[in-house]
């Protein structure tokens, strides 16, 4: 079942583009990456899917409601996580917490503790004496204390340092296997690549591709290195699906899309003191995909 259904959705600001005509699913259980540079129409999306805009054409459903009808019920199974968290400085972290529960017909303060614990965050502290990272963990407390079925992450990992991002992602990763459906939006790869099971890639306010993580890395290209025995032509390996051709020191690397026993045969044909074959990174992937479509 699609937990998100997103319908040719399109969002103009005046005459300036935010989202057009963008269209795709998540189903229910999965870690969906959504991914793009900055200004691609990320937060756009999201603040459509949220209610906190409206669409100017197209919609959306999330649990099989209409967002833009019922967004009131819809946002009491939603956790959401803005880019950017504001708070009234002189609260104190556990009366701004309550007061966030208290939008919700549940107890919430045996989860708020569990999450302070887990995130190592003192809720008796005053908002306005917390590091930008320990706020971000307040607005990861608020998102989650409700126990939401669909999460709404945008960028969330901003601010905070390795060794709390690592532990959000197990946060994440438990949520998840209780079953909880996540949206994780981002322009860092490496995160989406450990975390994702699929992504959707946005450039420009529009899809360009929708895919298994694993799929990418699969279908995209594998990344040769070779090194020669002696002299050899660069030219050699310059052949159908080769791509980023170049010298790196005594080797020659290549980017290849095709069928392997091809450039096997190939490499087979040259003297060779050593070769590697990798999987590039999502990285290597994406900077190709956006130069192609550029
Ligand atoms: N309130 C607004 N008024 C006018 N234009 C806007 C507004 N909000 C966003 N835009 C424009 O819409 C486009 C998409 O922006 P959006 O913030 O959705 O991108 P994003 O992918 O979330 O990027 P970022 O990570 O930088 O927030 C950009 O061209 C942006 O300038």
């Amino acid at each position: 079942m699609s937990v998100i259904k997103i319908d040719r959705l399109t969002k103009m600001y005046g005459k300036s583009r935010g989202v057009s005509d963008i269209s795709f699913e998540v189903e229910e259980g999965e870690i969906f990456g959504f991914i793009g540079p900055n200004g691609a129409g990320k937060s756009t999306t999201i603040r459509t899917l949220l209610g906190l805009i409206h669409p100017t054409s197209g919609g959306a459903t999330i649990f099989g409601k209409d967002i833009t009808t019922a967004g009131p019920e819809i946002a009491e199974d939603i956790g959401y996580l803005p880019s950017e968290v504001f708070y009234y400085d002189n609260m104190k972290v556990i009366d701004l917490l309550n007061y966030s529960a208290s939008f919700y017909k549940k107890d919430c303060s045996q989860r708020i503790k569990e999450l302070a614990e887990l995130l190592d965050l003192d809720l008796k502290r005053k908002i306005e004496d917390l590091s930008l990272g320990n706020k971000k963990k307040v607005g990861i407390i608020q998102g989650l204390l409700h126990e939401p079925k669909l999460l709404i992450l945008d960028e969330p990992t901003s601010g905070l340092d390795p060794l709390m991002q690592q532990k959000f992602f197990n946060l994440l990763r438990q949520e998840n296997e209780k079953g909880v459906t996540i949206l994780f939006s981002s322009h860092i790869l490496s995160e989406v690549q450990r975390l994702c099971d699929r992504v959707a890639i946005i450039k420009d306010g529009e899809i360009v591709q929708v895919e298994r993580i694993s799929v990418l890395k699969e279908k995209n290209h594998k990344s040769f290195k070779i090194e020669p025995k002696g002299e050899l032509d660069l030219e050699t390996f310059n052949l159908p699906g080769v791509t980023d051709l170049k010298w790196e020191h005594h080797a020659i690397r290549f980017l290849y899309q095709g069928d392997i026993n091809t450039m096997m045969k190939k490499i087979a044909q040259v003297e060779i003191a050593n070769v590697w074959i990798e999987e590039p990174d999502l990285e290597e992937i994406f900077m190709h995909y956006y130069e192609k479509e550029a």
